[in-house]
């Protein structure tokens, strides 16, 4: 964790009351979401008010005073000269503080731009921190690093910097203030060049020779401003922050403010230069000494901050290049969002973890006071930005607004101590942490069981072997001793955390976090959420953490399911389905948010792969021209290894027996699987029981309703009735859509061979029509619901009557099979005849008898008042003969086959998956 830079005890209230104040007024709690920035600016006023005025009524001596006579009431707290200096601040209201990075100051046309945000401002008091223009601060560095290597092309770099200056100066000032920033510009830059000089002779720069020298990026970029603000009329000054911040280094890299000193030094500076609108250089500032030093990395951003809890702004306007903050790393999740409001303690976790908020240390000084920062973008200045606040309660509690962001942390190794010698020794984490701390290794994340049988940290990747070899010298003794078992490392490790000030009063925000890694088949290998309960982090395979990250965003509805959909064989139903998909996929994104991708569509030969989904327009033109030859485990390799989509289905709208044998692995890889294709439900019997206990036993699903009765509710009608207890008795019915249409409509003078062609141009046959006529798919269908029902029986097991005459069983295609069926038809005129003549029809049935526990599919003669002889089209009807349905059987009807119908239920598979993974139902 980071170490957070203590503040020193702040003179607010001296400052504070020697300063003409406002009445105050009962505290407003800031409105939450969706606020424009004026009026939280407004709304924090108020708050802020109320705050100080508590502080200042807390003083002894009382040092409130009436606002509106503007009486200061000088008490022994605060000296006279005290006094005197405050009289020169600025009256009226709150400071408004801004602060511009080197980004934001890159141009003279961007210097413009600041001066108009400022301009627009309409605070009375602004001050405004600025950065050096970007890349000024390299190149100062580079001057100072040139000279110390004693390379004269110090003097050409400082040429080059006095140049960049000039030119932008010229371009944003005329006349006399032109002169002036020029003249003092020279003067600047032959100092310089006089102090690089020495340093070049010396071959040695002092940190604060370095300092001084980097500084003037800040001293030019300020006055470049403060000049193109007076430009407009508005009076304006520019400050020298090294003449009023004081900091104390404190070893580590880092400064801690002296906010007395400080204070002090700013009172000064206003009894000089009493100003409305001032502009300070940001990341310079002196030690008490005197000596130029800075406030080093994200400097500008501390300076605004320190600037700000000194003058007790209204708020701090942090100005960049993003819109604000985002609920996760844009460049991972493409749905992620800017947040209108952070807490403090909310902002410092998101900072901790890489998220470009601000620096922990930026929101101390400010959050002290209650200051809110916002972060706003200055290249969308109709962005509203982020508020980092004190946030109001969150009295909804719901999961939505209680998880804020999400943030990952790669490169990670895990290190786990473990033996039974640990538990109950006092010291042992002591002597763990010890050796790691000698080794210089910084410790991202501790977990410890209550067990104290192990105990896991992680550290950055490139500081584990260090780790490990301390470790292994320090617990040498315990290890060969047995009392501890092992020093192991775990490598290639993210972090993933869930961050969020409200999580900590709210149930179910682990779990909801834990399902949705785990319906995305990912495993976590350690977790740790301390009672602060701001953020849960859970490490995870760094391989899989682009995708843990999406999968857990999209769950608490930041934003969509996204689900990443394979798509194969384009056939009849392949391609509906894909029709299907695009006139939907607009509603599904608007009303149930769900983003349904396709990633990938691979026929027999040839194939079309995405990185972020093909346009379903043009996926036609696309498998024509953008094709690559077919190569399914590439296919499913492109699907598995885009990290962007945390889901992943294949479909698979084959009948073929080779890609059905593939499921295993696919389930096995957490790719969830959907199809129409028969084959593996009714394929070798130990196989299917396999694929079954892989599907029940893991997170990863395999849906199949379309394989039996197309679109009708077949499979889960019968998963109903089984797993609320009922007994299936008896399944009977007609599962063929063609060979229904075929006997609901061979009559009179139509002759079979032509009904069979009707039958196959309605797409209602079997890619090989053989596969219906011989009774194989409705074999199939009777073996897929015997099986489902519990009995183990193979295809062979079920004795089928088939309509393939015997001489066309050879036929090679099925092209040759329908040009010689006209020859029997005559054989099929007659047995029509017969039933005909007994006033019966001709109905294919199979049946599943679960009492017998055999299957059987028959061409039987029903009476024309059967209910199977009622049926037209293609209609499948099915009844369920059960303990509880056991007088009238429950029954479902409808068309059983073609390709709306068809790809309509293999859809509804797909959002049931949707569903299952996290999108409302
Ligand atoms: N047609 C219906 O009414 C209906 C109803 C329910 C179920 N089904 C099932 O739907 C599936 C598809 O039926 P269809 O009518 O669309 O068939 P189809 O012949 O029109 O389509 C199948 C597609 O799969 C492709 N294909 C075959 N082997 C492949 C492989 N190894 N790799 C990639 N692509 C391959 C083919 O080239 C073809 O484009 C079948 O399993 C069928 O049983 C169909
Ligand atoms: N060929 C099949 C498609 C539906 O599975 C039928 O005719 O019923
Ligand atoms: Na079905």
């Amino acid at each position: 964790m980071w170490s957070l830079a203590v503040a020193s005890p702040h003179p607010a209230a001296a400052f504070a009351a020697a300063r003409p104040r406002r009445r105050p007024r009962p505290a407003a709690a800031p409105s939450h979401r969706g606020v424009n920035p004026q009026r939280w600016r407004c709304e924090k006023t108020q708050a802020w008010s109320f705050w100080s005025s508590l502080r200042a009524s807390d003083l002894p001596g009382g040092l409130y005073g009436d606002v509106s006579k503007n009486m200061l009431k000088p008490a022994a707290a605060v000296s006279v000269e005290q006094a005197e200096a405050s009289a020169h601040l600025p009256k009226g209201d709150m400071w408004s503080v801004h602060k511009f990075g080197g980004t934001c100051m890159g141009t003279s046309q961007r210097i413009q731009n600041v001066a108009d945000i400022i301009l627009r401002d309409p605070s009375e008091r602004k001050l405004v921190v600025v950065s050096a223009m970007s890349k000024v601060t390299d190149m100062m560095y580079n001057l100072v690093n040139k000279a110390q290597s004693r390379d004269d092309s110090y003097i050409t770099a400082l040429d080059e910097v006095f140049e960049k200056h000039m030119a932008a100066a010229k371009d944003l000032l005329g006349g006399e203030d032109l002169a002036r920033f020029l003249s003092q510009l020279h003067a600047d830059v032959s100092n310089l060049k006089a102090m690089l000089r020495a340093i070049c002779i010396a071959g040695h720069a002092t940190e604060s020779f370095s300092d001084f020298v980097v500084g003037h990026g800040e001293i030019w970029s300020a006055q470049l401003l403060s000049f193109a603000i007076k430009k407009s009329g508005t009076p304006c000054s520019w400050m020298d922050t090294r003449e009023v911040l004081v900091v104390n280094p404190t070893g580590s890299n880092q400064v801690d403010p002296d906010y007395l000193e400080s204070e002090k030094r700013l009172e000064k500076w206003f009894a000089r230069q009493p100003a409305e609108t001032i502009i300070a250089t940001g990341f310079i500032a002196s030690t008490p000494e005197n000596i130029p030093t800075t406030l080093k990395r994200d400097g500008s951003d501390f300076s605004a901050a320190i600037i700000g809890s000194l003058v007790k702004a209204g708020q701090v306007t942090i100005w960049t290049d993003v819109d604000g903050v985002f609920s996760a790393d844009p460049r991972k999740v493409s749905e992620a969002v800017i947040l209108s409001t952070l807490s403090y303690q909310e902002a410092w976790e998101m900072s901790y973890f890489g998220a470009n908020v601000l620096h922990p240390r930026t929101i101390i000084p400010v959050m002290k006071y209650n200051i809110p920062i916002v972060i706003r973008n200055m290249f969308n200045i109709s962005a509203p930005g982020t508020m980092i606040c004190q946030q109001p309660a969150n009295e909804s509690g719901d999961l939505e607004a209680c998880v804020k962001a999400f943030a990952t942390i790669d490169k990670l190794s895990l290190v786990n101590v473990e033996g039974t010698g640990m538990a109950g020794v006092p010291g042992t984490a002591s002597a763990i942490f010890g050796a790691v701390k000698n080794v210089g290794a910084n410790v991202i994340m501790i977990s410890q069981a209550s067990s104290e049988h192990s105990v896991c940290f992680a550290v950055p990747e490139k500081e584990v072997a260090a780790v490990s070899a301390a470790l292994h010298v320090r617990f040498r003794e315990a290890l060969s001793a047995g009392r501890l078992s092992k020093v192991e490392v775990i490598h290639n490790c993210s972090i993933l955390a869930a961050v969020g000030l409200k999580m900590a009063s709210t149930p179910g925000v682990s779990a909801t976090l834990f399902d949705a890694l785990a319906k995305a088949n990912i495993n976590v290998r350690a977790i740790a959420q301390g009672c602060s309960e701001y953020n849960i982090t859970v490490v995870l395979k760094q391989e899989d953490c682009v995708r843990a990250l999406r999968a857990a965003h999209s769950r608490f509805f930041l934003s969509k399911t996204t689900l990443a959909v394979g798509i194969i064989g384009p056939g009849l139903i392949g391609r509906t389905l894909l029709n299907q998909l695009k006139d939907q996929a607009a509603v599904l994104k608007e009303n149930m948010n769900i983003d349904l991708r396709v990633m990938g569509i691979t026929g027999s030969r040839t194939m079309v792969l995405s990185d972020t989904g093909i346009d379903l327009a043009h996926w036609k033109e696309q498998l024509q021209t953008e094709a690559e030859p077919a190569n399914l485990d590439k296919f499913v390799d492109h699907l598995s290894e885009n990290q962007l989509f945390p889901n992943r289905v294949l479909v698979d709208c084959t009948a073929d027996t080779s890609v059905a044998s593939h499921y295993y692995d696919w389930l096995k890889k957490g790719i969830h699987v959907i199809t129409p294709n028969k084959k593996a439900n009714s394929g070798p019997l130990d196989k299917y029981l396999k694929l079954r206990t892989l599907q029940r036993a893991s997170y990863t699903h395999y849906f199949y309703e379309a394989t039996v009765g197309a679109g009708l509710p077949i499979i889960s009608t019968l998963r109903g009735l089984l797993e609320t207890g009922d007994k299936i008795l008896r399944i009977e019915g007609i599962f063929s859509g063609t060979l229904s249409y075929i006997f609901n409509n061979f009559e009179g003078t139509r002759t079979f061979s032509d009904v069979v062609s009707e039958a196959k141009e309605a797409g209602y046959t079997e890619p090989d029509p053989r596969d219906d006529l011989s009774g194989t798919d409705v074999a199939r269908k009777v073996i897929i619901l015997a099986r489902e029902s519990g009995l183990k029986l193979e295809l062979s097991d079920i004795p089928v009557r088939s309509l393939v005459p015997e001489a066309l069983r050879s036929c090679s295609t099925a092209d040759e099979y329908m040009q010689k069926l006209p020859s029997f038809d005559q054989d099929w005129a007659r047995e029509s005849k017969d039933a005909e003549a007994a006033g019966e029809v001709l109905r294919y049935v199979g049946v599943v008898d679960l009492v017998n526990k055999e299957g059987q599919v028959e061409l039987r003669r029903y009476k024309k008042d059967h209910p199977f002889a009622q049926l037209s089209g293609s209609d499948n009807i099915i009844a369920f003969t059960t303990s509880r349905y056991k007088e009238q059987p429950l029954i479902v009807r409808g068309p059983g086959a073609g390709a709306e119908v068809t790809a309509g239920g293999v859809f509804s598979d797909i959002l049931r998956l949707a569903s299952y993974l996290g999108a409302p139902s």
